[in-house]
């Protein structure tokens, strides 16, 4: 069943891509420029999964709850703040998860299409891609600003099967986060939960994708299987 499918929809952050240092480290220089008060890495990592102006939002209340009180004015100026921080730091501390170039490198060589769906801004994918020496795998690149829609929808995975030109049943939505399982099983594709990434700290497992893997490693082991 597994060799049927031959295109995979990968998330980028928490999948791919350990990201959340450098994203820490710009929400922390935003809120510095701010007059805010700073918070460890552990703590920012668990607001990431919603794209750029979630993240700022959730930093700006202290909290993954963002507080409705919250000035619009001060969100957009602090999500343009982040954007110009996070721009110079894309890859300073960011590094593919182990087995994740090998695993891209086997699969695509044998005959895997490969495809970014990713909360993140656009404009970011292509450089973290090319810092991390894998930007010549992928088909298609979609952010969190392709769309007006960003995962938990599924419009960024319709999107991708359309300019794809293929079908649910062909692909595999991979990732780290509730966000790519419930956006995969509301598009109708299978998906392939990475126990490693950024979940809110929460198992994947809860939400019932329909293989979970702990390491890259045995996510192309199990795909290439005949
Ligand atoms: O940056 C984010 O908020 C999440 O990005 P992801 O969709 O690649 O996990
Ligand atoms: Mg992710």
């Amino acid at each position: 069943m597994l060799q049927q499918k031959n295109v995979l929809l990968f998330d980028l952050d928490g999948t791919l891509v350990n990201s959340a240092p450098d994203l820490a480290l710009a929400v922390n220089r935003t809120l510095k420029d701010l007059g805010k008060k700073t918070f460890d890495g552990d703590t920012i990592h668990h607001w990431v999964g919603n794209g750029a102006k979630v993240l700022i939002s959730r930093a700006l209340s202290g909290s993954a709850d963002i507080d409705p009180k919250l000035d619009q004015s001060l969100i957009n100026d602090a999500l343009a703040i982040f954007l110009a921080h996070y721009e110079q730091c894309l890859c300073v501390e960011s590094v593919l998860y182990p087995g994740v170039k090998e695993g891209l490198v086997s699969l695509k060589s044998a005959g895997f299409r490969l495809a970014i769906i990713t909360n993140k801004p656009a404009v970011f994918i292509q450089p973290i891609l090319e810092g991390l020496e894998v930007d010549n795998l992928f088909e298609l690149l979609i952010g969190g600003d392709t769309l007006p829609q960003r995962k938990p929808d599924p419009a960024q995975l319709n999107y991708a099967l359309a300019e794809l030109n293929v079908t649910a049943e062909q692909c595999w939505m991979i990732g780290d986060s509730k966000n790519d399982i419930l956006a995969a099983k509301a598009a109708n594709i299978a998906s392939v939960g990475l126990t490693y990434g950024y979940n809110y700290g929460e198992s994947i497992a809860n939400y019932h994708p329909e293989l979970c893997f702990d390491t890259f490693a045995q996510l192309t082991e199990s795909l290439l299987a005949k």
